[in-house]
């Protein structure tokens, strides 16, 4: 088996965003991280408006949007070390529930 990327840390967090308070989260690139990742736990996404996670190349203003993803599906990413930055949309209906973490 070929080894591509070692990571010396893998960090995690549990996200919840849901009515009515979540708000659009801002344009970042987490940082000195290698890898981003997200693995969804959402039941439901389908109910979900908002919520999207955006990919845009820095310094440029279009971007790719995507919906949550359905349960189980893992959406890996990369960060500002290739130039990448992101971000979440408010979720103004449902529940959005995922893994999300960073690889060092
Ligand atoms: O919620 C997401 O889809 C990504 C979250 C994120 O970018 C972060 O916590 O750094
Ligand atoms: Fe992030």
């Amino acid at each position: 088996m070929k080894t591509f990327l070692t990571f010396t840390s893998i960090e995690h967090i549990i996200s919840i965003r849901t009515t009515p308070d979540d708000e659009d989260g801002i344009w970042h690139d987490d940082g000195s991280r290698i890898l981003g990742f997200t693995l969804s736990l959402t039941e439901n996404p389908d109910k979900i408006i908002g919520g999207h996670l955006r990919f845009r190349k820095k310094g440029n203003r279009d971007f790719v949007s995507l919906p949550t993803r359905p349960l189980g599906e893992m959406l890996i990413f990369k960060t500002g070390i290739y130039g990448f930055e992101h971000m979440v949309s408010a979720v103004t209906e449902g529940k959005r529930v995922l893994i999300a973490g960073w690889c060092s």
